[in-house]
């Protein structure tokens, strides 16, 4: 589960921001984790570009602050703005923007201090592009391209990571590909990555923490599993589909019946199909509301595979689908949000705080990482 900002060792973000573009009015005061990844969500002209630009040092705002870790970036106060190329802050947007004249491994090494340049085959081995060092950027798919600006991003030594609609443009099975690179990149680099997307599928595979942006503003900031939990949030968060995010340990594969086996802490266990994932790994889970049934009581003769014990949490009668409930489970440490019709909710009688069984069909989950 996504910790606190305020629980990192490692250096956090701290964004205090005005300004104006036009008629657009660009309003932002958050703080942000020191590692893992932040996803920024919005709606086309929400401002998360903007608020990337800002802090990435390519556009002063009218009045604010920011700072990484110790670091003041920006304090307009003091009149302090240190440029972009001096905040050790890595950029990877929409398009690559590599160097046409200059081969791969020019690209790679362009800005990477002599600090760095032992980090050199190690991230080409990461990356996977060893075997394009030597080629000229025109020669590239869209996909290696991306792999490249990421490795110049990386050796450029910074202390974050900005990465704004990185995989706009490529085909799904490449997007799939780099997505869960960049997933596993995060977990080995250690460098806080603050990722920038309109696509729910892409946020909900990468996403640790979520920062919901509209109309310039923040509107919300916290882990991603918390926010899909707030039934306040269902009309902003609709893309998501009222999906729950869970991670749990690999314990067991059944090679037989092809389904793994996962533990979620507190005794929970869940049976989902099967993955390659190596036993001890973390799996990241997706499941929808609407796949989850609920029982008064353990369920003998269903083909539901996990029944776990739950209690309702919370309850909300959503006005705009009256023939439905959403409900808000709690099963040890983990939330899940189930949603059921309203005549099954009143027959069973159900209330807040009851204890129930919450039946999952082991093909509704979705192994995301
Ligand atoms: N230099 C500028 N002058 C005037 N308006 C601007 C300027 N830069 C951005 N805007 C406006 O600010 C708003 C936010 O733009 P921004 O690119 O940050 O949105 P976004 O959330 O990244 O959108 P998208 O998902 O479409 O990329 C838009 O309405 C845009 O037209």
């Amino acid at each position: 589960m996504p910790t606190d900002p305020s629980t990192h060792s490692s250096p956090s973000l701290r964004v205090d921001i005005d300004q104006r573009l036009g008629n657009f009015h660009l309003q932002v005061s958050l703080a942000l984790p020191g590692q893992g990844v932040t996803g920024i969500f919005g709606t086309s002209g929400s401002g998360k570009t903007s608020l990337m630009r800002v802090i990435a040092g390519l556009e002063t705002p009218d009045r604010g602050h920011v700072q990484l870790g110790e670091r003041t970036l920006l304090d307009t106060r003091q009149r302090l703005v240190v440029p972009a190329h001096k905040r050790r802050i890595g950029v990877v947007f929409q398009e690559a923007r590599l160097f046409p004249h200059y081969r791969v491994r020019g690209n790679l090494t362009y800005g990477m201090p002599d600090h760095a340049a032992s980090r050199f085959d190690e991230i080409v081995a990461l990356l996977g592009i060893a075997h394009l060092l030597e080629r000229l950027p025109g020669t590239l798919s869209g996909g290696e391209s991306r792999r490249v600006a990421i490795g110049r991003a990386l050796l450029s030594d910074p202390r974050l990571l900005l990465m704004d609609e990185p995989l706009t443009g490529l085909d799904g099975a490449r997007k799939q590909e780099l997505l869960h690179f960049i997933a596993r990149l995060a977990r080995q680099v250690d460098i806080p990555i603050i990722y920038v997307s309109h696509d729910p599928d892409e946020i909900a595979t990468i996403a640790d923490h979520l920062v919901l942006m509209r109309s310039g503003r923040m509107e919300a900031s916290a882990p991603l599993s918390h926010l899909l939990q707030r039934f306040d949030l269902t009309q902003a968060l609709a893309g998501f589909d009222a999906a729950s995010i869970l991670e749990g340990h690999v314990i067991s594969h059944d090679a037989h019946y092809q389904l793994t086996r996962v533990a979620l802490g507190d005794g929970l266990e869940l049976l989902l199909p099967g993955t390659q994932t190596t036993l001890g790994s973390t799996l990241r889970l997706r499941i929808h509301a609407r796949d989850i049934a609920i029982a008064l009581a353990p369920a003998t003769g269903t083909s539901y595979r996990n029944q776990l014990p739950a209690h309702i949490e919370a309850i909300e009668m959503p006005a705009e689908t009256p023939h439905t409930v959403e409900l808000r489970l709690r099963l040890g440490a983990h939330r899940l949000r189930a949603r059921l019709t309203r005549l099954a909710f009143d027959q069973l009688g159900l209330a807040e705080g009851q204890r129930i069984t919450a039946l999952i069909r082991s093909v509704a989950f979705t192994s995301l990482q």
